[in-house]
């Protein structure tokens, strides 16, 4: 099932608990505007190399457009419509004055150069800059992209408009980014993690978990749960699948992964390695956290899976035929556009700072963060409790009744 069906299919279950008009959930889901661009740079051996570059801005009712930006080689304009739609409900959900947008590169950032990263960033802002902005549309971090990334995003657009740090969200903590930014999404993952358990009356150490992928959101909400006491009996990059049942060492998994010239888990000696896909069928896993791609939980894989709870660190990891399927089963998942919004919502608090040309502590963005999701989970869990619903029917229910309320204030629906 291609990307944003799957994200149509959550949004129509829930449009119809709500009884929204067929013309209305057009409107509502339909892109507000999709950009495709040639980006072409030069390889460090002088050759030309040409990649195809998408910002799709799907709606401001609530506000300027937030979201991330996307540097992996499956990235085509199908999935960039789903993530820039998950951004809009995902906004609404933690209740952010913004909506909802998404950007990306089809290309394999770990074939390139630093150097070549750069160009292709600064070629990517040469075609986008007109159309994104700190009151329109403001970029982000997503899979394959940093802080540096960032940065040279920054400069680059700063060329044509002038300085203006709030143009892009999840900068260096010494170039206007926010402490505690890098490790939001990470850290609303786990802290809604142990919320979930605790509110299902399953013990931090009968919580053994599995994360799939090893990178900024997986080590975070890895770090998490470990000082949680959670234990992490299996996690997973692209080189495999590093499984201990009696939980891994985590301090040690990430020093081996710092020490690693790129970054990977490869090589870790300490435990069991197994394939890739090994990690989604561990028959000793109670919590599941996808925290790579989406699509990786469908129909072909669902009944392999013994977790008893996933987490959606991931955008969009769990398609619709595979939740029927576990929501059949009694496994609990708690949605993406709730469980992975500690980053965009930390992206917040540093355009806010932006514009204040204010500086936050680490503690005062912890403590909001922590506020703001806390807030976002009791009234999912309220939502689903009221009207007999999974927690991601009620997390879209909230997410689109209040963009509709705004697109109703603005005039734009009846
Ligand atoms: N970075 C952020 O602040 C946010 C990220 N997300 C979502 O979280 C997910 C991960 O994003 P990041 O951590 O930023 O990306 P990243 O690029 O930092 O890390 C991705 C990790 O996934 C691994 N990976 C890729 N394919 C895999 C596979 N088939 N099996 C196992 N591991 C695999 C990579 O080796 C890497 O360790 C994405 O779905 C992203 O959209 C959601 C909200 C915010
Ligand atoms: O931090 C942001 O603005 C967006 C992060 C993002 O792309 C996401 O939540 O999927």
């Amino acid at each position: 099932m291609r990307a944003f069906e799957s994200t149509q299919i959550f949004f129509d279950a829930a449009a119809e608990h709500l009884n929204i008009e067929p013309s209305l959930r057009e409107a509502l889901l339909m892109p507000s505007r999709e950009v495709q661009v040639q980006v072409t740079i030069e390889r460090d051996d002088g050759s030309l190399a040409n990649y195809v570059g998408f910002r799709v801005q799907h709606d401001n009712s609530r506000g300027p457009m937030k979201g991330g930006l996307r540097y992996h080689p499956q990235v085509d304009l199908d999935e960039v419509r789903s993530l820039a739609s998950l951004m809009t409900w995902k906004t609404a959900v933690v209740n952010l004055p913004y909506g909802g947008a998404k950007g990306g590169i089809g290309v394999n950032p770990s074939k390139m150069s630093k150097r070549e990263i750069e160009r292709l960033t600064r070629a990517f802002v040469d075609q986008i800059h007109d159309i994104v902005g700190p009151d329109t549309d403001i970029p982000a971090p997503d899979m394959g992209t940093d802080h540096q990334v960032m940065a040279w995003f920054r400069n680059q657009w700063e060329k044509y408009h002038g300085f203006n740090p709030a143009v892009i969200t999840g900068k260096p903590v010494e170039e206007y980014g926010a402490r505690g930014r890098e490790e939001a999404t990470g850290r609303g993952v786990g802290s809604l993690t142990v919320k979930l358990a605790k509110r299902l009356g399953i013990k931090p150490a009968a919580a053994k978990t599995a994360i799939q992928g090893f990178g900024n959101v997986g080590t975070h909400a890895a770090k998490f749960l470990y000082e949680s006491e959670f234990p992490i009996i299996a996690v997973s990059d692209l080189t495999g699948t590093y499984y201990d049942p009696n939980g891994l060492n985590i301090s040690e998994v990430l020093r081996h992964k710092l020490n690693h010239p790129k970054g990977l888990l490869e090589g870790y000696q300490h435990c069991e390695c197994l394939p890739v896909d090994a990690l989604m069928s561990l028959q000793d896993v109670n919590v599941l956290i996808p925290a790579a791609l989406g699509g990786v939980i469908t129909s072909e894989n669902v009944n392999d899976i013994h977790a008893s709870i996933i987490i959606e660190a991931a955008n969009g990891p769990v398609d619709p035929e595979a939740d029927a399927v576990l929501q059949e089963k009694g496994v609990t998942i708690l949605p993406d556009i709730l469980a992975n919004a500690g980053g965009v919502t930390v992206s917040y608090f540093e355009w806010v700072q932006n514009r204040q040309h204010y500086r936050w502590t680490l503690d005062r963005v912890r403590q909001e963060l922590d506020h703001t999701m806390n807030e976002a989970f009791e009234n999912v869990w309220q939502t689903a409790q009221q009207n007999n619903v999974s927690l991601r029917n009620a997390a879209y229910m909230i997410g689109i009744t209040r963009v509709r309320r705004a697109a109703e204030l603005a005039g734009l629906t009846s």
